[in-house]
């Protein structure tokens, strides 16, 4: 790696229930030197979820001072709740010639890829929406009226596809980890 090299910006997205945590998560175990930002974000923790690893939550005023004070590199308002990626997180591993992975939604991506077209975006679809309901339910992190309004919102995410420069269909787990670390691979090794 040379001295100065800057790190590569992964940018994955994909509606609620795609399997973004999931697929990340085997990424991570799969290749080395990949780090992720952690946002912040206004909805509260869910069981498991710790302060600091999963997410920074905060409270909607401090979200607005992150704003006010031009800390994100993005933010948007995503089911009703707020979400941000800290500009200092992505700049210091950046600078450091060490590779990044964001989890987050569309309109984060398309913010990011407009300020950054280096940034290599990825998406993650199920095989189709009644997957997408049965997955979300089988996670039981929401209730009713909020597990529609993310399959309401992941209708018209899912429109989005063809802006990003990768799509993975999540079918089977393992298939779709493989082909990501491919893809990332191949794209760390064309810098
Ligand atoms: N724009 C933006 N979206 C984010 C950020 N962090 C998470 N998200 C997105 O917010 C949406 C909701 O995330 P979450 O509440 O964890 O729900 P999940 O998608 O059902 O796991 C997902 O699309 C995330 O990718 C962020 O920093 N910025
Ligand atoms: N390929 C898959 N087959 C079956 N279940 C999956 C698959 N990928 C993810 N899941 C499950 O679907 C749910 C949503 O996955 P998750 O990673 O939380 O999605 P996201 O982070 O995109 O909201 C989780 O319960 C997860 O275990």
């Amino acid at each position: 790696m040379t001295k100065n090299r800057k790190g590569t910006l992964f940018v994955l997205s994909g509606p609620s229930g795609a399997g973004k945590g999931t697929i990340r998560a085997r990424v991570f175990e799969a290749l080395d030197g990949l780090s992720y930002s952690v946002s912040c974000t206004t909805r509260a923790p869910r069981d498991g979820e710790r302060d600091g690893v999963d997410y920074r939550f905060v409270t909607p005023e401090d979200f607005a001072a992150h704003i006010a004070a031009g800390d994100f590199l993005e933010w948007a308002d995503v089911h009703r709740h707020r979400y941000g990626t800290l500009k200092s997180d992505v700049e210091k591993v950046l600078n450091e010639g060490k590779d990044m992975f964001l989890e987050i939604d569309v309109q984060g991506a398309l913010q990011v890829k407009k300020k950054m077209p280096e940034a290599v975006t990825l998406f993650v679809v199920p095989p189709s929406i009644e997957v997408l309901e049965k997955r979300l339910r089988g996670r039981h992190t929401e209730g009713e009226a909020e597990l529609r309004l993310r399959l309401r919102n992941a209708v018209e995410e899912m429109k989005q596809r063809d802006r990003y420069d990768f799509v993975v269909v999540n079918d089977s787990l393992d298939e779709a980890v493989d082909r990501v670390c491919r893809f990332v691979e191949q794209r760390r090794q064309a810098l």
